[in-house]
């Protein structure tokens, strides 16, 4: 099984781009959201016709109970501010009857799947850095755990175009009121880069 593994950064998967040139295995990096993210990738997958997506990144989580660099898996994800506001609810676009938020990928059938914890992501274009709009989205979506800025898109475009997919995260930070000290971008992308490679190994060769 043949991936294309996609990132939104090159910094995100740089640990391990000579290895994934040495074993020719495409790779994309799109740009920061879902709008760069689900332009480039629609874009390759019409010159790569990968039997995968393999989605990968850093994310940051909801609540505390998990250790910052853990690496997990992410099943489900949805645009989580498509919808319009009445009042004090919110409408999903759902609601609305213009088309669906969230998204369930299929995944691919490997020699050695991904033994991770599951998931629920959001994807947003606003980093929440607020503590009561953090407040009201785990009230509103409260079996969400992990929040990025490209996970709905890649599973959007794995959808429209049947192609099995995994979105594999490392935890950098907790969604807490802005605290960008706290951050733990390199640990969390030298996880996420072990367990890429190793992933790899075990699947592509
Ligand atoms: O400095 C910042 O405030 C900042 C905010 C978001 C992302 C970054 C990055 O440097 C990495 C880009 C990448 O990170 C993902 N990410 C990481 N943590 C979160 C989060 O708490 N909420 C949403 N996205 C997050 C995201 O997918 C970006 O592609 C810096």
């Amino acid at each position: 099984m043949r991936p294309l593994i996609v990132a939104a950064t090159d910094a995100e998967i740089a640990p391990s781009i000579d290895f994934l040139k040495r074993l020719q295995i495409p790779y994309l990096t799109t740009g920061v959201g879902m709008t760069a993210t689900a332009y480039q990738l629609g874009k390759s997958i019409t010159q790569i016709r990968p039997d995968y997506i393999l989605n990968v990144g850093i994310g940051g989580a909801l609540y505390k109970d998990i250790p910052l660099g853990t690496v997990i898996q992410i099943t489900k994800d949805s645009f989580s501010e498509l919808g319009a506001e009445d009042g004090e609810l919110f409408l999903p676009i759902e609601e609305l009857g213009f088309g669906k938020s969230v998204f369930t990928p299929s995944f691919p059938s490997l020699a050695s799947p991904p033994q991770l914890a599951l998931h629920t992501g959001i994807t947003v274009n606003t980093v929440h850095g607020n503590e009561q709009s953090i407040l009201l989205l785990k009230a509103r979506l409260s079996s969400a755990t992990i929040e990025t800025m490209e996970g709905a898109a890649v599973f959007f475009v794995s959808e429209a175009e049947n192609i099995p997919c995994l979105q594999i995260r490392a935890i950098s930070n907790y969604v807490e009121k802005r605290n960008r000290q706290a951050w733990e971008i390199p640990l969390a992308i030298k996880n996420l880069n072990v367990w890429l490679q190793e992933f790899i190994l075990k699947n592509s060769l």
